[in-house]
């Protein structure tokens, strides 16, 4: 078939691609700093779709058009700077609230090294409801309360944890407002394991002013920040093997991701009435580096949980005692 010639010697399969290759430059440009691995548009395709129950809502950019609604929810706080951020792009560009915020996404990640290369399906609506409220997991839910959301938004325990590979890129600035940027992994610029790894170390002590916020536990390393969700659900019975199986299997954790992310970036849309437009993602830089035990831990730091298989054997780092900078 004769492919669409787009602009700068591009095409793409589909005429309704070419759009987003202008998308494309403008956001790496402008919104991403000249191609910076983006964490922040990332969590905002999490935030727009899982205001999604079987009575609808989901990844229809209602975040954005009902921006005076839903970021009045708390576990939206702060969330309508980045919205704010964003709108203006996509309204120049003349496309739906709910594609701009995938693509968006599925750009900032293609910037992080090791992540895979996310689809991208564009063609929904403008028109959205605002969400309820009370459908975006708070970072102190219990694994229960957790567990049961995201199975009304229909994903899996195992799902869960695969999506939750996106805080391997992510830090913190609105559970401890005084100590922003804290990272959940001593890796933030990369996509990789470590993120698996060092939510399993024991707990020693809390970065920044040494006292918890509502949400927050004990992490393992200088100037890393601990979710009370992401301890629990490395954890939890019901999760914990995936979260293993994890820790030395980059591939395993880029597929399941990339596969838990093409469904929740369609939740409440037919894929049948989307175009696949995932060639205009770019693919990102691959990484080498080995998952490895932070320096100054030993396997008698990890706190093993899935019954089924032993924890697998890692490389320790020697030196000085990690400690991880702000982002
Ligand atoms: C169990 C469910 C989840 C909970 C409770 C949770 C909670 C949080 C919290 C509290 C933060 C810190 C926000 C801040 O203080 O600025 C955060 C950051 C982040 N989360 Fe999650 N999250 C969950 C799942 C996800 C999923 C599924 C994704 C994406 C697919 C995601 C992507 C992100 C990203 C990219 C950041 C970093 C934002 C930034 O750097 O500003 N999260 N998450
Ligand atoms: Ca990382
Ligand atoms: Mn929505």
């Amino acid at each position: 078939m004769k492919r669409a010639v787009c602009s700068n010697g591009r095409s793409a399969a589909s005429d309704a691609c070419c759009i987003w290759f202008d998308v494309l430059d403008d956001i790496q440009q402008n919104l991403f700093d000249r191609g910076e691995c983006g964490e922040e548009t990332h969590e905002l395709t999490f935030h727009d779709a899982i205001g999604f129950s079987p009575q609808g809502g989901g990844a229809d950019g209602s975040i954005m058009a009902h921006f005076d609604v839903e970021t009045n929810f708390h576990a939206n706080t702060g969330v309508d700077e980045i919205i704010e951020t964003q709108r203006p792009f996509a309204l120049k560009h003349n496309v739906s609230f709910g594609d701009f915020i995938q693509f968006a996404g599925a750009v900032g990640v293609s910037n992080c090294p090791g992540a895979p290369r996310l689809e991208f399906l564009a063609g929904r609506s403008n028109d959205s409801q605002a969400s309820p409220d009370r459908l975006v997991p708070e970072p102190f839910d219990s694994a229960d309360t957790i567990i049961a959301r995201f199975a009304d938004a229909g994903f899996s325990a195992n799902e869960i944890v695969d999506l939750l590979a996106s805080h391997t890129v992510a830090a913190q600035d609105r559970v401890d407002p005084a100590h922003q940027g804290f990272p959940f992994d001593s890796t933030p610029g990369v996509f990789d394991t470590q993120f698996f790894i060092e939510t399993l170390l024991v707990g020693t002590a809390f970065p920044g002013n040494g006292s918890a916020n509502q949400g927050e536990v004990e992490s393992p390393l200088a100037g890393e920040f601990r979710l009370q969700s992401d301890f629990e659900l490395a954890r939890d019975s019901r999760t914990a093997c995936e979260w293993q199986s994890f820790v030395n299997n980059q591939n395993l954790m880029a597929a399941n991701f990339r596969a838990a992310m093409a469904k929740m970036a369609i939740l409440g849309q037919d894929r049948n009435l989307l175009t696949d437009c995932s060639e205009v993602i770019p693919t990102p830089k691959a990484v080498s580096n080995t998952p490895t035990l932070p320096a100054g831990k030993s396997r008698t730091d990890i706190q093993g949980s899935c019954s089924a298989t032993p924890f697998p054997s890692l490389t320790a780092a020697s030196g000085p005692a990690t400690s991880v900078p702000p982002v």
